[in-house]
């Protein structure tokens, strides 16, 4: 396959086809109906090894890989990555139910959000789950208040504003002081929250936490932020006699998009991270925390494909070729909302010469709703099969049923099977709430 890096690690091109996993991408169209969303079992697996085996091989701490589930989840997603042997991190009550129905165990199970709702953390409490990670000086008292009189406390970490930033797009960093996630550090709140932690007896702080951005690839702000969080660790030992046993950078690195564009490499990651960790942890005389990772995007966005089918075309006065497809900012949003930019492939001839570029048009009712605004592809039928790659994370996701289109089905391809994790939405789902 052309470009393979951004195409699932078990794609090829048989008898001038596109192939996943040894599967007939043409049969499940016509099977589960376009949009189809697939996913790649075995680059899931790979990127999930690549990441253990790094984190093993740089740092001489424990290190827990914790998926970020908000790149892509349902049942069966949970159900895979816990095979894989990683936790999972999630954002909401909702997540957690999913998380809970795939077996996930609890401990396994951390939890992270800006403005989860007070019944949310105590859903999450009374389930029993293993972190919350919490953002805010207003969750902490509420948890502290929830939690006194539980026969087992809560194990929390701070999520700290280290005010380093870095990521793609101004949308999607959140590492700044002025953020709306996590305690800033330099005005006293993030002290302030060890200090109540310490005194809530139904509390048991063991860390600290902080995310810098996504689609990240900025090895020096990375090494910035652990820096700082071990300077207040540090600070705290000293002021409160605390000591850090759990460190969590989060997780954003970089995937490639386009032909183009590089991945963060997964040893580079893992060796700053690392390295980082252990230098401070030597100057401070702090014995070696158990290391937390938070993935998201690069454990499942190469895995996914989205596959449409061409619904027609329009050349426009100026020369401009519109390809207008059945699916668009529907099922994937990234577009609109951060100028996304994908590339994509005709199935049944993804190696043929292409002709002028076209602009491969979405189906929903916004001019905005281009999902590719250049792309060279070769003359494309009404009804022929477009796949775009890199689909898995931030896709499905934030899919919606904007204009009553249903949400597209996602299957899991593994060694020549196809297995539904998700069926596509029916009219019946779309009217399911009406009363
Ligand atoms: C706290 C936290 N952890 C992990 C992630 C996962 O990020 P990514 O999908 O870029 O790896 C995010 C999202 O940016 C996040 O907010
Ligand atoms: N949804 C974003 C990333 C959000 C990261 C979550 N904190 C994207 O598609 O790039």
């Amino acid at each position: 396959m052309p470009n393979a890096h951004i195409w699932p690690m078990s794609a090829s091109v048989i008898h001038d086809r596109l192939q996943i996993a040894g599967c007939n991408l043409s049969a499940l169209a016509a099977e589960y109906g376009t949009p189809l969303y697939i996913l790649d079992a075995e680059t899931i697996r790979t990127i999930a090894m690549r990441y253990s085996a790094a984190l093993r091989h740089a740092y001489g701490g424990p290190v827990s890989i914790h998926y970020a589930s908000k790149a892509l989840l349902n049942v069966g997603v949970a159900r895979l990555v816990h095979s894989l042997g990683l936790g999972l991190d999630v954002v909401s009550g909702g997540e957690l139910a999913i998380a809970q129905r795939a077996g996930m165990p609890l401990d396994h199970i951390h939890l992270h959000g800006n403005g989860t709702p007070p019944a949310e953390l105590a859903q999450a409490v009374e389930a029993g789950i293993g972190r919350i990670v919490v953002d805010n000086l207003d969750q902490l008292k509420f948890l502290a208040e929830f939690c006194a009189n539980r026969a087992t406390p809560q194990t929390i970490l701070l999520r700290i504003a280290p005010d380093v930033a870095a990521g793609a797009h101004a949308h999607i960093r959140t590492g700044a002081a002025s953020a709306k996630f996590g305690l800033p550090l330099d005005d006293g709140s993030a002290a302030e929250a060890v200090r109540l932690a310490l005194q809530a007896p139904g509390l048991n702080l063991v860390g600290l936490h902080a995310h810098i951005g996504s689609q990240m690839r900025d090895w020096a702000a990375l090494r910035e932020m652990i820096s700082r969080l071990l300077v207040f660790a540090d600070q705290q030992r000293r002021e409160r006699g605390w000591l850090l046993t759990e460190l969590s950078p989060g997780g954003g690195l970089a995937v490639a998009y386009m032909p183009n564009d590089q991945a963060g490499d997964i040893q580079t990651y893992a060796n700053t991270i690392a390295n980082a960790v252990q230098t401070g942890c030597e100057r401070y005389q702090i014995p070696l925390p158990k290391l937390i990772i938070e993935p998201g995007r690069s454990l499942v966005a190469r895995a996914g494909v989205a596959l449409y089918s061409v619904t027609g075309h329009k050349t426009v006065a100026g020369g401009s070729n519109y390809l207008h497809i059945d699916g668009g900012m529907g099922d994937n949003l990234r577009p609109s909302l951060y100028n996304a930019q994908y590339t994509a492939a005709l199935v049944a001839r993804p190696l043929a010469p292409p002709i002028a570029p076209v602009q491969l048009a979405g189906r929903f009712c916004e001019s905005g709703d281009v999902l590719i605004r250049e792309v060279a592809l070769p003359a494309a039928e009404v009804g022929e099969l477009v796949a775009v790659p890199v689909a898995g994370a931030y896709t499905l996701s934030m899919a919606s049923a904007y204009n009553g289109v249903p949400r597209p089905a996602l299957l899991l391809l593994d060694q020549g099977q196809a297995t539904l994790l998700q069926r596509r939405e029916t009219y019946a789902d779309l009217m399911a709430r009406d009363v």
